[in-house]
């Protein structure tokens, strides 16, 4: 599969190239030239596939040629070697449970397919690469994880200071080896942008490979299509109208769920559910798109001001807003709402629910109101304990740490503080 730059100045590109490179030249993020349906018996018959056939099945038009059917198996086998449940709250809400893998969020799929995919294309060890990434949360630690003692990548993870949870943090600083992370004095927006202004620096550009390990790469976001499917599968024989609300800040994961959708799974609606930061609820009540600071919340994975993959979203439904307003739903939320929200789970389904989650299951109520048949399926982003303040706090009782969360806790945090672009550009060349 080629793809082509989203701002349309910059060549083709195999998905090799898009990978290794993460953003295009002309800084414009990468989309496949072609999106080919999957067929109806596919979906008719998902019941009978495992969920490695489903992802296999659905990425492979993506990545081959250059990733061969065999190797590509074993990438899609290793990368799911954990469950996606979904757990039902009543007749009208479920939850996708996206953390059981090994550090509890949705994002150990993508990081652990790209990781995958680099250390196949760097097999021979003659691409050494620099992988830049940014977080609010989740991303590093994923990152971390996933690219752990691949040979020939070094990773760079820059976080916001005091603005991630102190799991989080655990998690992208204590793992050393190959993995640096560095504490910017700003938010997650000053990270984004340090590190998309660094591809574009020729002065680093000329001296390392950079990539990036966040949804802008194509194969830490594509992958993410497999959870809809996956859930589908859980699903389709009970409910007609699936609808999936989707806890969003940078705006892949949701955008993910259109790519599945373009690949024909039979969904057609998505709810984009934010905190605070509400830049996309706003364009679709608007039509204008006025990415503004974020502001800190309780759900901080999702403290984004100017969500990277809006561009992506608007190229699925063609840059037609009357489209994308038929497809998409987006409802906003304050902390206290999420809070209100994490009680009713509790008190109502017994159930213990992270603030990203409860945002999902708001923005899922808000949608019932106006369509009540129809069954929304939540996504609980990352487990509770990941945001153990907040969860105890609310829920007033003690959560038993699983032992993902155990092994991350004693570790002692190994990060470089920087302020300035300036600061990681002579950290990246010494
Ligand atoms: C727990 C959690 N929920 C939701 C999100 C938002 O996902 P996206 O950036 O793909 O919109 C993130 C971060 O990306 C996250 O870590
Ligand atoms: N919410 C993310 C921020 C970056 O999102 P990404 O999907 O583009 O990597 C995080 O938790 O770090």
């Amino acid at each position: 599969m080629n793809y082509y730059s989203l701002n349309k100045q910059a060549p083709n590109t195999s998905f090799k190239d898009a990978v290794i490179k993460g953003l295009a030249p002309d800084k414009g993020l990468y989309f496949p030239e072609s999106i080919t349906p999957l067929g109806d018996d596919f979906f008719k018959n998902i019941n009978q596939l495992s969920y490695t056939e489903i992802a296999f099945q659905a990425i492979k038009q993506f990545v081959s040629p250059e990733i061969p059917d065999e190797v590509l198996k074993t990438i899609v086998e290793e990368t799911l070697s954990f469950d996606f449940p979904v757990v039902q709250l009543d007749d009208n809400i479920s939850t996708l449970e996206l953390f059981h893998g090994p550090t509890m969020a949705f994002k150990d799929v993508g990081a652990r397919f790209m990781a995958r995919c680099l250390g196949y294309f760097n097999k021979d060890n003659t691409n050494e690469v620099t992988v830049l990434v940014a977080t609010s949360g989740d991303t590093g630690g994923a990152v971390a994880n996933g690219f752990l003692g691949v040979k020939g990548v070094n990773v760079v993870i820059l976080y916001p200071s005091g603005k991630v949870s102190d799991i989080q943090e655990k998690q992208l600083t204590t793992l050393g080896k190959n993995i640096t992370a560095l504490e910017v004095n700003g938010t997650f927006d000053d990270c984004q942008a340090m590190v998309k202004r660094a591809f574009l620096d020729e002065s680093l550009t000329n001296n390392m490979q950079l990539t990036s390990a966040n949804s802008i790469n194509v194969a830490r976001w594509l992958p993410q299509l497999f959870y809809f499917m996956f859930a589908y599968k859980q699903l389709h024989k009970k409910y007609d109208d699936i609808v999936f609300s989707v806890p969003s800040g940078n705006f892949g994961n949701v955008c993910a769920g259109m790519m599945a959708q373009q690949l024909g799974l039979p969904i057609n609606h998505f709810i984009a559910s934010n905190n605070e930061n509400n830049v996309v609820t706003e364009y679709l009540k608007t039509q204008l798109y006025a990415p503004k600071p974020s502001v800190q919340t309780i759900s901080n994975a999702m403290d984004v001001g100017d969500p990277s993959n809006f561009i992506r979203i608007q190229e699925i439904y063609k840059n037609k807003f009357e489209t994308l307003k038929d497809n998409v739903s987006s409802f906003s939320f304050s902390d206290d709402a999420t809070r209100e929200a994490m009680k009713e789970i509790y008190t109502k389904y017994n159930y213990v629910a992270d603030p990203h989650g409860a945002v999902g299951y708001l923005g899922s109520k808000a949608y019932l109101q106006e369509n009540p048949e129809a069954h929304c399926v939540f996504l609980e982003t990352a487990h509770p304990t990941k945001f153990l303040d907040v969860v105890e706090e609310v829920i007033k009782e003690e959560q038993p740490l699983p032992e993902q969360i155990q092994a991350v806790m004693g570790k002692e945090k190994v990060a470089l503080e920087i302020s300035t672009y300036e600061d990681l550009k002579s950290y990246l060349l010494k």
